[in-house]
């Protein structure tokens, strides 16, 4: 059976100056591969630099892999194919109320992907703002509202409007929850999850946070200095990390939640 996302060999390496005349190259993701279901979760875990945000720029297209291919339904995603790539792939990061430019409406801010992605006329784009504003637990009236009229939780929650307006499969959580408190954390997380299964997406969460992994993902990765150390299922992963770093990670992680 064909996967929602097949990733093989995907790999990335960059080129920096040594000294004034040399470069040198350096590999920041090692090949990786691995199967994302709809309705599936992937965290992906490491110590800083360990390569989780290149993996996500990856997906997403932000970046070119040096080797290895990215299928989703069986379709090659091509690379530079900024329309095919945008309406499968999404990505939310943290603090993402504040990529919101300030002085355009919601709904010209919504509207825009529409317009650009989509053979829609204005009343069927007018008709999927208010329905995807609704998905997110906004009113189809905060369309005519500007950015500073919504809290922190309320922009985060039109991010994500944003980022399923063009019915993705795959979204990208690139410690998107990072900057909520606790409570609008769980009421975002809790949102994820029906919409998870209201529209069959899949996610990948980059997290520092154990217990956001522990909750909201069944697939765990756990990056080392572009390396895969391990991979499988969360909860398998959390209670019975086979490798060492792993422990250390984990440990860590709880550790700074507690203090
Ligand atoms: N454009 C670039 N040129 C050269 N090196 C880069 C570039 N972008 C990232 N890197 C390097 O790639 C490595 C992985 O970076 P990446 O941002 O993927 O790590 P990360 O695990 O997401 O870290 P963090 O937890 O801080 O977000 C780092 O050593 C970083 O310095």
């Amino acid at each position: 059976m064909t996967s929602l996302i097949e990733v093989k060999n995907l790999s990335k390496r960059y080129k920096i100056k040594s000294n004034w005349f040399k470069k040198k190259s350096v590999t920041v993701l090692h090949p990786i591969s691995f199967k994302l279901e709809a309705k599936e979760t992937l965290a992906v875990i490491g110590e800083i630099g360990s390569g989780k945000s290149t993996l996500a720029k990856l997906l997403v297209g932000a970046a070119r892999p040096t080797t290895g291919e990215i299928s989703l339904n069986g379709q090659h995603l091509q690379t530079g194919n900024f329309k095919q790539r945008c309406q499968h792939v999404r990505m939310i990061f943290q603090n993402a109320g504040d990529t919101l430019n300030p002085s355009l409406t919601i709904r010209q801010q919504l509207e825009e992907p529409l317009i650009l992605n989509t053979r829609l006329n204005e009343n069927e784009r007018k008709a999927m703002i208010r329905a995807t504003l609704q998905k997110v637990g906004l009113l189809a009236d905060h369309m005519h509202f500007y950015p500073h009229m919504f809290s922190g939780g309320q922009k985060q929650r039109i991010s994500l409007a944003r980022a399923i307006i063009l019915q993705p499969q795959l979204v990208i959580l690139d410690e998107a929850l990072a900057s909520l408190d606790l409570s609008l954390r769980a009421q975002m997380i809790n949102l994820l999850l029906e919409l998870q299964q209201q529209m069959g997406l899949a996610y990948l969460l980059v997290s520092h946070d154990i217990d956001v992994v522990e909750h909201f993902s069944d697939k765990l990765m756990v990056l080392r200095e572009g390396k895969v150390v391990e991979y499988g299922n969360t909860s398998d992963v959390l209670t019975n990390p086979k490798d060492k770093f792993t422990r250390k990670l984990i440990l860590s992680q709880r550790k700074t939640k507690v203090r």
